[in-house]
């Protein structure tokens, strides 16, 4: 798939552009603050309904604008898709083939994005939220029925932990709904986890083909699912619901002290091991860059194998971070079949080759020529 056209309005620092790319990499070049990392962040919120980079709406609005305005024509395989998407102060509203989406979780997934950010480096140094909000955000593009259940999930999260927190005061003592709010967490918890285990999987046999490979061979990379609560990937959903159960039942009296939720998929998380070393704290900055970059070429790889089209990659300022031999890889994993766009204050950070056969944009101060 590829974006044919893009309009924006009143999209933070670009009062309107109208501007056609072409199904291959497109290099923006700009110096620092002309809007990068902007026209990226569009499209991403345009596939997404959401920033990559922030989760209030009301900052991707230019200052002395009331609305912003997204407009893309999406072309697959079969059809190109008009993509609309207006952000108020009071809201957004998702148009797809002109028509309105009253569930934002059936509109996202009409473009499937895969972003690498310089924060992506973070990916395994940083903290678990990060990877937490990296596999939600990937497995919630190809299945709106995950964004669903996250949507619940955190619903009846935030009403548990404040009834946790009327019992931790004792401005409330009976049991009776805290054990109902448990009863529906659970049941959105396993449906989440079962997801990330099998997306998991298909995701860890992607990278650790690759990582092999960026490696040289020298490197094993294993990726593992950290569960707060002790279920696995082999347990059907039943035996997942019993386990949690049991773990709430005997944490009951340490949750009311603490005043919130301990467990559950909004603490479980990811590692990352290199020959059987946990990345994290055993790899070197090269090692988990290398991890960073495999995970994200592997994304590649899976949203096409999922759906049969290969996402549009978003590369912000992270080319010139990495070496050579890393640049290149990624380079022949995308060229001619992945529509790219990568941003860069200097064009002599990207290789010559993959220069002369892209198209080059020059951004500035919110124009792009
Ligand atoms: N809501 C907004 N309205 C108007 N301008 C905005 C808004 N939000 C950010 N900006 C402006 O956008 C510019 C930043 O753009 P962007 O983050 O795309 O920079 P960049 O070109 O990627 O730079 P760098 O190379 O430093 O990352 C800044 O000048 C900032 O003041």
């Amino acid at each position: 798939m590829h974006i044919k056209q893009l309009d924006l309005k009143n999209f933070r620092n670009y009062n309107q552009l109208s501007i056609p790319f072409e199904n291959k990499v497109n290099v923006i070049i700009g110096e620092n603050a002309q809007g990068k990392t902007n026209l990226l962040e569009a499209i991403y919120v345009l596939a997404m309904a959401k920033s990559h980079r922030t989760s209030n709406d009301k900052e991707l609005i230019h200052w002395d604008k009331d609305y912003a305005k997204i407009e893309g024509w999406v072309e697959k395989k079969n059809n190109t898709i008009p993509l609309e998407l207006l952000i108020t102060k009071k809201g957004k509203k998702a148009k797809c083939n002109h028509l309105e989406q009253v569930r934002l979780s059936k509109y996202i997934g009409n473009i499937n994005v895969v972003m690498f950010a310089p924060e992506d480096l973070n990916l395994v140094k940083g903290s678990p939220g990060i990877r937490r909000r990296f596999i939600d955000m990937e497995i919630g593009q190809v299945s709106p029925v995950y964004l669903n259940n996250i949507s619940l999930y955190q619903k009846v999260l935030h009403q548990r932990n404040q009834y946790l927190k009327l019992l931790q005061s004792k401005k409330q003592t009976d049991m009776t709904m805290l054990d109902i709010y448990t009863e529906q967490l659970i049941e959105f918890a396993v449906k989440i986890i079962k997801k990330r285990f099998e997306f998991l999987h298909l995701l860890q046999e992607w990278a650790k083909t690759i990582h092999f490979s960026i490696s040289r061979g020298l490197e094993n990379l294993q990726i593992y699912y950290k569960p707060s609560v002790d279920v696995s990937e082999e347990d059907d959903l039943s035996k997942m619901i019993n386990k949690y159960q049991d773990k709430f039942i005997n944490q009951k009296q340490k949750e009311i002290e603490r005043g919130m939720t301990l467990f559950g998929p909004h603490r479980d998380d990811l590692l990352f091991e290199i020959n059987g070393r946990d990345v994290q704290t055993f790899g070197s900055q090269g090692q988990q860059r290398t991890t960073a970059l495999s995970v994200k070429l592997a994304e590649i790889e899976l949203i096409n194998s999922e759906i049969g089209e290969f996402p549009i990659l978003l590369l912000d300022d992270v080319l010139s971070e990495l070496d050579d031999y890393r640049q290149s890889h990624l380079l022949s994993t995308i060229q001619g079949k992945v529509q790219t766009f990568v941003t860069t204050t200097n064009i002599d950070g990207i290789h010559h080759e993959t220069l002369t056969k892209a198209s080059i944009f020059q951004v500035n101060n919110g124009n792009l020529i």
